[in-house]
């Protein structure tokens, strides 16, 4: 007898089927997976705050972090960890340094070994991988920039940028800081002159006039255009990291990004004006009748001709790589000259000194040029122990297949955090005054400073460290040497000190200095 089963029966079953799929692929990703994962963790001796069905631990995140950021430090203090990373402070006193916890679904190791970071971050790079992001973050940077591409990609990436960000190619872009360093100080003196009851002291929020002369640097060297034709780009940039700290407080549930909600539907704008922004720079460079120049922009788009695969850059991963430059090129640097204002204002004996020898290798008047800057030995200690006190906050790699590390079997799909915060302030590696100001620690180079050679991670270590270290360092001495120059700083009785962390550690309230005029204001 022939058996005839009727169309529909055949559909319903392939719905139940799917949906029994679904269900079973859901019980999986929110219960099964945590569940084993926690064991595996269990049985080498790692713990940490339970997990819980799709949210994981954020909750727990988000009532700390609200409840900290109320809180106001001393300025003299610079434990900021706990302040910044209420959670982290939590957890590593009851589970020990190196605990699990669950960012929704997905699991996260905190490390903070220096030994064990360093082998995470020189490991070959297919091994550890830059750790997942949220989607909205793509938009910030795009998904064909240096910073999140992968394999063969990323050292073709990297091949092609690296001459743009050598230090024969920054030493030439050193006139272009001073002339940007200059119309701010120009801007200034002429703000002064308005204002007549305010003849003698300037006080500024030198948070925001940073974040505006690195948007003009980065704008001018390395696109040869300026902070007025940047400044698109650089608005837009802000405000969808406002978008991208809102979505950061929910939970995220793969697909959702392509919901039409009202936070997607501005994300989504945000994102094509951005991209337009960056094109209009690229489109001007490219009906410009010279020669491309040799800035970072001439550079992608001499690659855009090359013949050879491996030298070639489209049109799409330029963009990608400008939109990843002007922001790598602006927080950082910025968040750098803020904090080390801030020690300087608080450490007036450091300033003092940092003056003499800009004084004694510049001059008084002299602008600084490429040959002042490998002199300027105090000034780079004063540096590196401000990014060690507020540089990034932490670094994270995803394990890319079931790898090991040290004594740990860490499971594919595993993100791993260092939180250099603090590592950076660990008595065990960087003494009994890991918490002080104390620039001389350097005096020996970056290697000695502490008792493991790597210990200082502020820009990263192994293949994928900072492109643009050289560049940072020169665009800050340049900075603050013309500053220091010209006036002492102090702190103004409004500075409330209040570190926070909107992706780099920033000063929730600025940073408001008193800049007094060392002799007449030129
Ligand atoms: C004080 C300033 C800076 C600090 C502290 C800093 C820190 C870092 C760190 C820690 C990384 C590694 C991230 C990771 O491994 O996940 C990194 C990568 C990167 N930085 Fe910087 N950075 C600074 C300035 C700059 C500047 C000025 C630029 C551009 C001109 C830049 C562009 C980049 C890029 C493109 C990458 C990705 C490199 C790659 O994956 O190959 N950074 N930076």
């Amino acid at each position: 007898m022939e058996l005839i089963v009727p169309i529909t029966h055949i559909l319903a079953v392939l719905v139940l089927l799917l949906i029994v799929l679904r269900i079973s692929d859901a019980f999986t990703i929110l219960v099964w997976q945590p569940l084993i994962l926690t064991r595996r963790f269990k049985k080498q001796g790692i713990s940490g705050p339970r997990y819980r069905i799709l949210y994981g631990n954020i909750d727990e995140i988000k009532k700390m972090k609200r409840e900290s950021q109320l809180s106001i430090l001393d300025p003299s203090s610079n434990d900021v960890f706990p302040r910044i990373f209420p959670h982290y402070q939590q957890w590593m006193s009851i589970y020990g340094e190196t605990f699990l916890y669950w960012n929704g679904t997905e699991p996260r190791i905190c490390i903070s070994d220096p030994e064990l970071a360093k082998q995470v971050l020189s490991s070959k790079l297919d091994f550890f991988v830059k750790s997942k992001i949220r989607p909205e973050f793509l938009h910030l940077v795009g998904m064909k920039g240096l910073i999140f591409v992968e394999g063969v990609d990323w050292v073709r990436h990297r091949r092609i940028l690296n001459p743009a960000l050598s230090i024969d190619r920054i030493k030439v872009m050193t006139k272009v800081m001073v002339d940007c360093t200059l119309r701010m100080l120009d801007e200034w003196r002429n703000q002064r002159s308005d204002d007549k009851t305010e003849q003698l002291v300037l006080k500024k929020e030198m948070n925001r006039e940073f974040s505006r002369l690195t948007a003009d640097i980065i704008a001018t060297a390395a696109f040869g255009s300026s902070y007025a034709e940047g400044i698109h780009v650089f608005r837009t940039q802000e405000e969808l990291k406002q978008c991208c700290a809102i979505s950061l407080t929910n939970i995220f549930i793969p697909g959702t990004q392509y919901l039409p909600t009202p936070l997607n539907f501005r994300i989504w704008m945000l994102d094509r004006k951005l991209k337009n922004s960056v094109k209009k720079i690229v489109v001007s460079r490219l009906q410009s009748e010279s020669d491309y120049e040799d800035d970072l922009l001439g550079i992608m788009l001499k690659s855009c001709k090359s013949e050879e695969n491996e030298r070639k850059l489209d049109i799409e991963e330029i963009i990608d790589e400008c939109r990843t430059f002007f922001l790598g090129g602006n927080d950082s640097v910025t968040n750098l000259l803020t904090w080390s204002t801030m020690l300087l204002s608080l450490h007036q004996d450091w300033q003092e000194k940092l003056r003499e020898e800009i004084f004694k290798e510049c001059g008084k008047e002299k602008t600084p040029d490429s040959d002042t800057f490998s002199k300027l030995k105090l000034m780079n200690m004063v540096f590196m122990e401000s990014l060690r006190l507020y540089g990034p906050p932490f670094l994270s790699r995803e394990a890319s297949k079931d790898l090991k590390l040290g004594n740990l079997e860490i499971p594919k799909g595993t993100t791993i955090i260092f939180p250099l915060l603090k590592m950076h302030s660990d008595k065990a590696i960087w003494g009994e005054d890991a918490d002080k100001f104390n620039p001389m620690r350097f005096k020996n180079g970056v290697s000695r400073a502490a008792k493991h050679p790597n210990a200082l991670l502020a820009f990263s270590t192994g293949p994928r460290a900072c492109i643009g270290q050289n560049f940072a360092m020169i665009e800050a001495k340049t900075v603050l040497t013309m500053i220091l120059q010209r006036f002492r700083l102090s702190l103004s009785a409004k500075y409330k000190h209040a570190p926070v962390d909107h992706l780099t550690v920033q000063p929730q309230y600025g940073l408001p200095v008193m800049l007094h005029p060392l002799g007449e204001f030129k």
